[in-house]
């Protein structure tokens, strides 16, 4: 069988246990040799605060500590401009043998959004994409899919994993109320997040 890995791209403003357990259990249900963790620089069509994308891509690194077939790539934080996934995958390619197969992770909300994504289709030709499910997009994900064609319907694959209705969103909101995170993030994050005095009203 040919070499299978996953690429878990996001802003991760913070990350969660909603990414890792996904990350977790796509590594798993797809055989992916490693998961790649790519803390976006600047995300395309993302009108929001990030906070600045060295302390996003500390707190992933974080938050992989000690699960030895996860890994984070620096790739999009030292990029400049939108980190297009397309380039990312362009990228990773050049050091990668040819027959290697990659695996982009993500929630069934960034499918819905894909045909709004730069060269989808070449995107969608160059590697395969995992979808957890997330709360909310049903609908649009089948006509999502379509608009992909028979490509669409070999290249997306679901995730056969409990939905978590956690996000980013939310734990911001938590923190800025100060209300507890716990749990939800990672402990050592979570001290981070505290050192730094990040997401407070
Ligand atoms: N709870 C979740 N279940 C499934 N997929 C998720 C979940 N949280 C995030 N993802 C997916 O992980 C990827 C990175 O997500 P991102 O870092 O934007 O987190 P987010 O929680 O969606 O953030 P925000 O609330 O700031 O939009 C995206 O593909 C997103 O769909
Ligand atoms: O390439 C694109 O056009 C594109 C548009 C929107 C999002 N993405 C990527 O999708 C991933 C998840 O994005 P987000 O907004 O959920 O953090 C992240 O790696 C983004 O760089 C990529």
């Amino acid at each position: 069988m040919s070499k299978r890995i996953g690429i878990f791209g996001g802003s991760f403003n913070p990350i969660h246990i909603g990414h890792l357990v996904i990350a977790e259990a796509a590594w798993q249900e797809f055989g992916l040799e490693k998961v790649l963790f790519i803390p976006s620089g600047d995300t395309p069509n993302k009108d929001m605060h990030h906070i600045d994308k060295h302390l996003r891509y500390n707190m992933v690194q974080k938050a992989i500590e000690g699960n030895e077939h996860f890994d984070i790539s620096p790739i999009e934080r030292e990029r400049e401009g939108p980190s297009y996934t397309v380039d990312t995958i362009r990228l990773l390619r050049t050091s990668l043998s040819h027959d290697c197969q990659i695996f982009f992770i993500c929630g069934t909300d960034a499918i819905v959004d894909l045909p709004n994504w730069k060269y989808n289709k070449e995107l969608l030709d160059s590697c395969d994409f995992i979808a957890a499910s997330r709360p909310g997009s049903e609908i649009q994900l089948e006509e999502s899919i379509r608009f992909f064609g028979e490509t669409g319907i070999k290249k997306i694959h679901p995730l056969n994993t409990p939905e978590l209705d956690i996000s980013s969103t939310k734990l911001r909101e938590l923190i800025a109320n100060k209300k507890s995170a716990r749990y939800f993030i990672p402990d050592n994050v979570l001290t981070y997040i505290k050192k730094y005095h990040l997401y407070e009203a």
